[in-house]
Formats: C-alpha cells, structure tokens, sequence
C-alpha cells in the first residue's frame, strides 16, 4: 500500500510558478483578442475575462501591450566549428541573448566532425547543449555525407531522439551531388520528416571563385561575385525539381534573394510543396556593406548565401513574406480583377512576367501563396580577430552574421512598424509556422490552454538601438548595428518563469531542455486532410493539447 501524497494546500504553494496576465492584447496567428492568461506549473491553464485565480498569484498588467507566443528561432549554429573558427554565441549565451529578444525556443544545426557519425553527432550536441541553455531548444541534422550508414542513423534519430529534420549542402566542400540529394530525400519522405536544403550551386560557385582569385580579387567584395543570385536560384530550382520526383516536402533554408523567392514562388505555383525560410539579415542589411572600405566591418557580412548588394532586396523579401503575396507583371491587374494602383510598393516586387494567357492563371496562383513562411536568425557568429582568417582571400572569411537576439524587433520595425504586416502576421511569422513545420504546434508558437507558457510581452512603440556595445550577445559585432527598432520585449516568460522582467534579464542557464520533434508533421505530411489541430483556446481543459476540435482545412 503506498502512501498517500500529500498535496500541498494551493494557497500555501509557492507562487513562483503561479502568473497572471492581464489587459493585454492576446497575438495568435488567427487574431487578436483582449483576454487575460493564467498560468501554473509553466503551463497556460485558463485564458479568459474575469478567471477565478488562487491568491498568492502574480499579477503582470500589459495594458497597451501586445502578448504574443514566444519567438521560435529555426536556425541557429551555436559553438559551431566551421572554416577554422568555432562560433563565439555558446549554447548558454546564444539562448540568454535569445530571451532578451523575446526568443523563447531555438532549434539549432548539429553539424558532424569530420569522420564523425550523424548519431555520435547527436550525442556529442546534447551533452553541450542540455546543461548549458536557458530556453527549449531542439536539433535538425546536418548531412555533409551520403551513405548508408547516414541512412540508416537517420531513421534512428527520428525513431528515438526527436529530431525530424535534415539539411543537405549543394555548396561547401561537403556538398551533395543530385543523386544524393534524391535518396536523402527519398528517406526523409520515408521518414517522415523534414528536407532542408542549402540552396547555391557549389560547382559554379568554385570555377568563379578560380577566376576572381586569378584576377586579383580577394577582397569580401569577392563573395558576392563569386555566388550571385542567379546561383541560388539555381539551385533552389533543381531542389524543388528532385523534391518534387520524390514527392517530398522540401524546406529551403536561408531564401536570400528576389530570384530564389521568386524561384519559390514559381515552384509552389506549379504544386510542389517546398516552405521558404528567410534571415532577419536579409530584411534587415544587404550587401553592399560587403565592399566597405573597413575589412572588419565587410567581413561582418559575410555569410551564404550572400546578402544582396540590390537595395531593393529588403523591402521585397519583407513582400514575400507578406501573407497572399501578390507578384504585379506586365499582366494588367484589371485583366485578372485585381484592385489596388499597380504603382503600390505593396504590390511591386519583382520583374514583369510573361504577359500571355496561361501566365494570367499561373499569376492566380501566384497571388494566391505566401511565398516565405518563416524567418531565422542562421546565428553563426565570429569575432573579427576570426574573420581575419580570410584577410586576404575573401574564400577564408568565416560565413556566418548575428540575429538571434535582435530578430524579434528587426521584423516588427521593418515589417508591422512599417505597415507590410500585421502582428498576426509577425506572430506566424516568427513563431506558429516554426512549430508548426516541426511539429512543435500547438505546445509551442500558440497562446492557448495547454500550451507551454513561452510569452512575450511585445511593447509596440518602445524603441530600442541596436548595438554591439549592449547586446547580450558573445560577438563584437553586429550586423544591425545603430538601427533603431521599434518593438521591444518587456517580459519574456520561459515556460512560466519571468526571465525577462520589466525589461531586465535573469537568465538561468540549464533551465532549458531539449524537445523531441515527432515525425510526420501534420502541416507538412497532411495538408490537404489534415485540419487545423488546436487547443480549446478558452478552455478549461486542463489536459491541455489533448482537446482537439477539427477546425478549417490547413492554409499556409
Ligand atoms: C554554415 C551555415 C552558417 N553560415 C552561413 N549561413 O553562412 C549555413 O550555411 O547555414
Ligand atoms: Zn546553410
Ligand atoms: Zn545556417
Ligand atoms: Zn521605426
């Protein structure tokens, strides 16, 4: 006979884990509404008017404030060795500079060592990463080889350690040739998880980089030449072509460039089922900070694919993640019914095209996708004493920029402050689309019962100026920096923990853990059946995710 527990009477319970939220505007990706939110034990127990609370608990007043799911970061290479560097941002600083941000779950890219297997890989990130964050975080694998066993250790981590996602190279010394790319595919879809893809054609890119270097150039002007946007595209393209053959869900990582967006868009017109994730760098910065006089300040920059020296660039990926974003051609808008004065920024964001019949529905089409889902930060920071490797030949410089504590605020500014989008927008944005690809929805990236409480407390019109000098970042440098964002986080809550209070961080390393990402994500293996898993937003089901109403069909 065991003996009884003895409950702890509710009002004699520490109040640490008991939070009240109220008078705010409650940000999902479906909508606002003016709710207050209970929490208890990290978990959100109640959303509503007038809840019944047990006293002892705190109470946070967001009048005037946004509260938003917090932001999901899906890229990140936390002390990452690569190209004879180790990236600075550890697991420990990289995640407190995340919160700060209002990032409340990162998912980072475990990278085999040379001759290093995919599942020791695995093993090796964990035991660096679980003692070390302060938020969830989660892995996808990289894959700089192909062969059976890579195969057969892939069904392995998804099986039996949560990771659901693997990401192959098409450029770098590691990458993959087509007919790999077509069986790690084909085992992905098998699997029933997520293809990523780095999207730049490594062949070109090697007999370019010859002819620069012969020709003198060795400058970090020398990177963008070297891989310009016709070589992502490129690449995007042939990925979507395999993708499709295999008939597999494809996600292409760091869209960096109108041609590759473009490349997506097409490629979705024509029903292949590719997402696109962008960077906060390519929204916030472009290239031509690449061919500055200062070799610190160009190399900061750099990172693949490139940033784009077309000014343009920003504003029109900013487009493309716009939901239903239109793509204006020579077609006129009456000859397909749309409104609106052709001459609006919102409207204009890439080349005219072909004006014939077929083109007037494939616009249609067009019209109808949102091109890019999500946006990551690619956080793969060195100082400037280690981009120095590549002083003088630009091949040398170690690839990677900042942005996983400012990507939160560098959207807001640009995209809701600058009326592209609306906070629900934000929020699918930088948080639901994450979860949602890597099956991490409803628990994570959703404000509802039974979600894990990881919220933010977004003050619109506060501002704040970026700057390496007070980021919380490892990094002496930062892309951003001097750029004043309008959006801040004035509580961040970690799983029902306030880390960020009243705008001062009080991170708690290992305070995160690792989360499994099951396979067959519904919203990318189910979307023509599968309906729209969610909470009882309201309810008082405190199971949590387990009431589950069927809602409308999926629409990305
Ligand atoms: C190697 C890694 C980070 N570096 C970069 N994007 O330049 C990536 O390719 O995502
Ligand atoms: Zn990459
Ligand atoms: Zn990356
Ligand atoms: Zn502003």
């Amino acid at each position: 006979m065991s003996t009884p527990v003895k409950k702890v009477p509710i009002h004699l319970q520490s109040s640490q884990n008991r939070l009240l939220i109220r008078h705010g505007q409650v940000v999902n990706e479906d909508g606002i509404t003016e709710e207050d939110i209970y929490i208890e034990d990290g978990i959100i127990k109640q959303i509503g008017r007038n809840l019944i609370i047990p006293g002892g608990t705190r109470t946070i007043d967001a009048r005037g404030k946004y509260i938003l799911p917090g932001g999901i970061d899906p890229h990140t290479h936390f002390e990452f060795e690569f190209m004879g560097a180790k990236s600075v941002d550890d697991f420990y600083q990289g995640t407190k500079a995340a919160i700060a941000g209002g990032t409340t779950m990162i998912i980072d890219f475990a990278f085999p060592k040379p001759g290093e297997s995919i599942l020791d890989c695995y093993y090796n990130y964990r035991q660096k990463a679980d003692d070390k964050v302060c938020c969830d975080y989660s892995l996808h694998m990289c894959l700089p080889q192909w062969s059976e066993q890579v195969k057969k250790e892939m069904e392995i981590l998804c099986k039996e350690h949560g990771v659901n996602s693997f990401k192959m190279f098409m450029a770098y010394s590691f990458m993959l040739n087509d007919a790999e790319l077509y069986s790690a595919f084909e085992q992905c879809q098998k699997l029933g998880a997520v293809a990523q893809v780095h999207a730049e054609n490594g062949s070109i890119i090697a007999k370019n980089v010859e002819k620069l270097l012969a020709n003198g150039v060795t400058g970090p002007e020398g990177h963008e030449l070297s891989r310009p946007e016709d070589i992502e595209a490129e690449a995007v393209n042939r990925a979507c072509v395999i993708a499709k053959q295999v008939d597999c869900p494809l996600y292409i990582v760091h869209v960096m460039s109108k041609q590759a967006a473009e490349t997506v868009c097409q490629a979705r017109a024509r029903g292949t089922q590719v997402y696109g994730e962008t960077l906060v760098a390519a929204i916030g910065s472009d290239g031509t900070h690449c061919s500055h006089a200062n070799f610190h300040y160009s190399a900061g920059h750099i990172l693949s694919p490139p940033l784009r020296s077309d000014r343009n660039t920003p504003l029109a990926i900013m487009n493309f993640l716009a939901h239903g974003q239109r793509v204006f051609g020579e077609v006129e808008a009456s000859s397909i019914g749309m409104s609106g004065d052709p001459r609006d920024p919102k409207l204009v964001t890439s080349p005219p095209l072909r004006s014939n019949s077929d083109t007037s529905t494939q616009l249609l089409q067009l019209l109808s996708s949102d091109v890019l889902q999500l946006v990551g930060s690619d956080n793969c920071t060195f100082n400037k004493s280690q981009k120095e490797l590549g002083k003088d030949n630009f091949t040398k410089i170690p690839n990677g920029v900042n942005g996983v504590e400012d990507r939160m605020s560098v959207v807001w500014e640009k995209g809701v402050h600058a009326g592209l989008i609306d906070p629900s927008r934000f929020v699918a944005i930088t948080s639901t689309n994450a979860a949602k690809l890597f099956n991490l929805y409803p628990r994570k990236g959703y404000i509802g019962v039974g979600s894990d409480a990881d919220i933010v407390i977004w003050n619109p019109s506060a501002t704040r100026t970026i700057s390496a000098k007070t980021h919380h970042q490892a990094v002496d440098f930062n892309i951003f920096e001097g750029m004043v964002c309008h959006g801040v986080p004035e509580y961040v809550i970690v799983n029902g923990r306030v880390i960020v209070d009243e705008g001062n961080l009080k991170a708690v390393q290992g305070y995160g853990k690792y989360i499994d990402c099951p396979v067959f994500p519904p919203y990318v293996y189910d979307p023509e059946k599968v309906t729209e898993l969610k909470p009882e937003k309201n309810g008082t089901n405190d199971e949590g995710i387990q009431n589950i109403r069927e809602l409308e069909k999926l629409h990305f």
